[in-house]
Formats: structure tokens, C-alpha cells, sequence
């Protein structure tokens, strides 16, 4: 990213995500004096302001005041509380607003905004971190194509970005890719523990099983092939790998993975309608 195209960011929250993001920016070369980030965790701040060179605040107005991007990172059950005292900010700073927040919709964090300010509402996820996140995104109408620009060269610093049609289209990216990460690594979980109690030793098992799921990942993004390509050259006619398909399959992998994500999805419509106003 050029540096003079390049806006003056805050995060509003400096936990996981935030921190995934913040630190992928910079190592993508993001300048750390364009970064901001507000919390009340002081602690928090020194340290990150230690660790990436970005300017800190407990005062989340000030941040809001010193930027042309603001990425509403607390949890939603936190952001009325957090965007109410902002209101006056907001409306004298007239900043892009990107929210990250699970399920909370363009509709309700606007009445909480106090007046309409563009807009965007994005999903990404935490190996942000390492610079190969996912984010989907959504714009309201009052969005410049500057801004859009803005969030696009953002989120692609730190990994790939989608826009979506239908800001209900969020929920089904949240189920996948916002939450996906830690399926994953669940399942790099049981592997490394199947492993163990096949008589390797746990540290062995879990690296293997990390390793694993390394190549797995690398092949699905660098290859051409589908994963159901990918899968049947691992699975000899006769052989093991069949076996465990065999057993996947007949446990209904397929159906259990389906009624994760719909489960996801789910609590981010329940979020959005307990929360909203
Ligand atoms: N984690 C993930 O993988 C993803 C998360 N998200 C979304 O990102 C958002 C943040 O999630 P996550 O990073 O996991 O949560 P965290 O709890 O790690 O981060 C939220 C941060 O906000 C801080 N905070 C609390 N109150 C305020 C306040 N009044 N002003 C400023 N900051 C405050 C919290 O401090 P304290 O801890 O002291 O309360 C914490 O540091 C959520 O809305 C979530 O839906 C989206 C995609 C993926
Ligand atoms: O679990 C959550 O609610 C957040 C949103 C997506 C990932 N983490």
C-alpha cells in the first residue's frame, strides 16, 4: 500500500482479533504511526505499543478523533455500550466505520452511531495474523469507492477479501471462514490425540498432526486441484486412507460439519436480535 493513499486506522478493542490484524498490517509493511488502537486494558496497550511501534489510547474517543478508519473491535454484547459516549466522535469525525463484530447488523450499529456514517461490515478471521486471512465484506449505500478501496487493500494486506451481495450473506461467512479456523484446529486436536493413543508420543502426535494440516492447507491453496481431487490421491484403492473415509462417512461427517455451521450461522442471527435496539 502506497503511504500517501494510506488511511489512519483505529481499532476500537485490542484483543484477538484486532491484535491478528494489527500485526498482520504491519508485518505486510502497513506504516505503524498511520495505526491506532483503543482499550481499557492499559497493560494490553503498553505492550503492543512495545511490541509494533502503533500509537495507544484508554480513550477511545481520541482514537476515533485521529483517523479516516475505525474498526469496531469489541465483542457485540460490548458495542452499544462502547458507541453510545462515541456518537459526538463519530459525527465530527465522519470516519469509514468497519465492524468486525459477529452478527450485529449495518442497521442496528447505525442507530447506535446516532447518524448515518458509511458503513462496512466485515467477517475476517484470525490467521489475519499471518497474513493469509479471509475476509467477507458488506457496504452500506453511503460507502465511496475510495473507502471500499480502503477496506479491500486493507483486509488483502493481511490475506484475501470477498465482498457479498446480501449483508445476510455475512452469517454464512461467519459459519465458514469466521469460525472456520477453530474447526480446524479442532480436528488437528483429535488427530494429534488419535495419534497418542496409537502409542506416539503426544508431542510427536501433535506435530505431526499440525504438520499435517500445514501441507493439507498449502496444497488446497497453491494447487489447482479440488479437495475432492486432492483426497482421492491420497486414497489408494484398498488402502488406509479409505479405511478412515470409510469411517468418516459413515459417521456423517458431512451431516455433523453441516449442523456446525448451521449452529454458527444460527448464533449469529440470535446476536444480531438480541442485541439490536
Ligand atoms: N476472534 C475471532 O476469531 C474473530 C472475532 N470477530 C469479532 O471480533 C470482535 C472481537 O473479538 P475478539 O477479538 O475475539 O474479542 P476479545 O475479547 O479478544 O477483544 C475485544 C477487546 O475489546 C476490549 N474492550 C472491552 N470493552 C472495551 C471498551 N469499552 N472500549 C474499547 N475496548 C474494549 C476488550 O478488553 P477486555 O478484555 O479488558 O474486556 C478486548 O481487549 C467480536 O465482535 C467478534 O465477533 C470476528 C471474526 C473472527
Ligand atoms: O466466535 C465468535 O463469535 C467470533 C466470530 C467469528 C469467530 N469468532
Amino acid at each position: 500500500m502506497q503511504k500517501n493513499s494510506t488511511p489512519r486506522v483505529a481499532f476500537i478493542g485490542a484483543g484477538n482479533m484486532a491484535g491478528a490484524i494489527l500485526r498482520g498490517l504491519i508485518q505486510q509493511g502497513f506504516p505503524a504511526d498511520h495505526i491506532w488502537a483503543a482499550d481499557p486494558g492499559q497493560d494490553k496497550l503498553d505492550a503492543l505499543a512495545k511490541e509494533t511501534g502503533i500509537q495507544v489510547t484508554t480513550d477511545n474517543a481520541e482514537a476515533v478523533m485521529a483517523v479516516d478508519l475505525v474498526v469496531l473491535a469489541v465483542k457485540p454484547q460490548r458495542m452499544q455500550q462502547v458507541l453510545q459516549p462515541l456518537q459526538t466522535a463519530f459525527q465530527q469525525q465522519r470516519p469509514l466505520v468497519v465492524s468486525i463484530a459477529a452478527g450485529l447488523t449495518c442497521a442496528t450499529l447505525q442507530g447506535w452511531l446516532g447518524e448515518a456514517l458509511p458503513l462496512v461490515r466485515s467477517m475476517p478471521n484470525t490467521p489475519s495474523l499471518l497474513g493469509a486471512g479471509v475476509a467477507g465484506l458488506y457496504a452500506t449505500a453511503e460507502v465511496s469507492d475510495q473507502q471500499k478501496s480502503w477496506v479491500e487493500a486493507i483486509s488483502q494486506a493481511v490475506g484475501e477479501a470477498v465482498w457479498v451481495s446480501e449483508e445476510s450473506q455475512l452469517e454464512a461467512v461467519t459459519a465458514v471462514s469466521g469460525s472456520g479456523p477453530a474447526y480446524y484446529f479442532l480436528f488437528t486436536e483429535a488427530l494429534a490425540a488419535a495419534g497418542e493413543k496409537l502409542g506416539l508420543p503426544a508431542e510427536l502426535a501433535l506435530k505431526l498432526a499440525e504438520h499435517t494440516a500445514l501441507g493439507a492447507g498449502r496444497m488446497l491453496s497453491e494447487t489447482p486441484e479440488t479437495p475432492a481431487e486432492l483426497r482421492a490421491r491420497v486414497t489408494s484403492p484398498g488402502g488406509t486412507t479409505a479405511e478412515a473415509i470409510r469411517i468418516f462417512e459413515e459417521q456423517g461427517l458431512h451431516k455433523l460439519v453441516d449442523e456446525a455451521a448451521q449452529a454458527a450461522a444460527k448464533r449469529a442471527r440470535e446476536l444480531a436480535e438480541e442485541l439490536k435496539g
